[in-house]
């Protein structure tokens, strides 16, 4: 069974290439290969010419990725999850909690700091997985629809920081059934066609 036609795309930095297409047309499938997480059956996915492989770490820590649900920590506050992607990526712990501080205003989930993941509510998960997203370094974001589940006040807002972390330089590839959220963050609109007839 063929997931997803063959399909030829590059994205540079300072790029958010959204991806459009009916529900299962394979945004998500080509989302995974070019995070690692999958192997196309034909052709290659590379990073600055380099294989992508998740077992890399130059690779892994070039691409932070929303795909599905990340794995939490059951007994960790939302404060306590951003401080260890500080800490995991070697960021200086004296400023940790200003940052930790910066980045739950930045998501409007400040009131939700000390609530453990299992605590929150759907929008609220989707706007603490962003959170942990976004906090981390990385040159290339790879977003599936990282839209849903939110409000009309904070789809914007989240278009807003998706577009800022372009113009910053940052490569974006992102899935995305919402035309406003389109509207304000593609520089360029892949439509993904269904491979197999629906
Ligand atoms: N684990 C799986 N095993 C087999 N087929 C799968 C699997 N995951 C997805 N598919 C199939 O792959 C195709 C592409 O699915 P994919 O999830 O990439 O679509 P999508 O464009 O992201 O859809 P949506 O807009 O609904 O999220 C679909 O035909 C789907 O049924």
């Amino acid at each position: 069974m063929t997931l997803l036609r063959t399909i030829d795309v590059r994205a540079n930095p300072g790029e958010c290439v959204v991806l459009r297409g009916p529900n299962g047309s394979g945004k998500t499938t080509l989302l995974r290969l070019l995070a690692g997480l999958a192997e196309p059956s034909t052709g290659t996915v590379r990073l600055d010419e380099r294989p992508v492989d998740e077992r890399d770490p130059a690779i892994r820590a070039a691409i932070a990725s929303l795909l599905g649900a990340p794995a939490t920590y059951r007994d960790l506050t939302v404060h306590d999850h951003l401080t260890l992607i500080d800490a995991t990526w070697g960021r200086n712990a004296d400023d940790c909690e200003q940052r930790v501080g910066a980045c739950l205003e930045e998501f409007g989930i400040q009131h939700l700091a000390d609530r453990f993941p299992h605590e929150l509510s759907s929008g609220q998960t989707q706007l603490f997985r962003l959170s942990c997203v976004f906090f981390r370094p990385a040159t290339t974001l790879l977003l599936d629809e990282p839209e849903q589940r939110l409000d009309d006040r904070m789809r914007p807002h989240i278009a807003e920081l998706i577009d800022v972390r372009r113009a910053a330089g940052a490569t974006i590839v992102m899935a995305c059934h919402d035309p406003a959220v389109t509207e304000a963050t593609a520089t360029r609109v892949l439509d993904i066609q269904p491979a197999e007839p629906q």
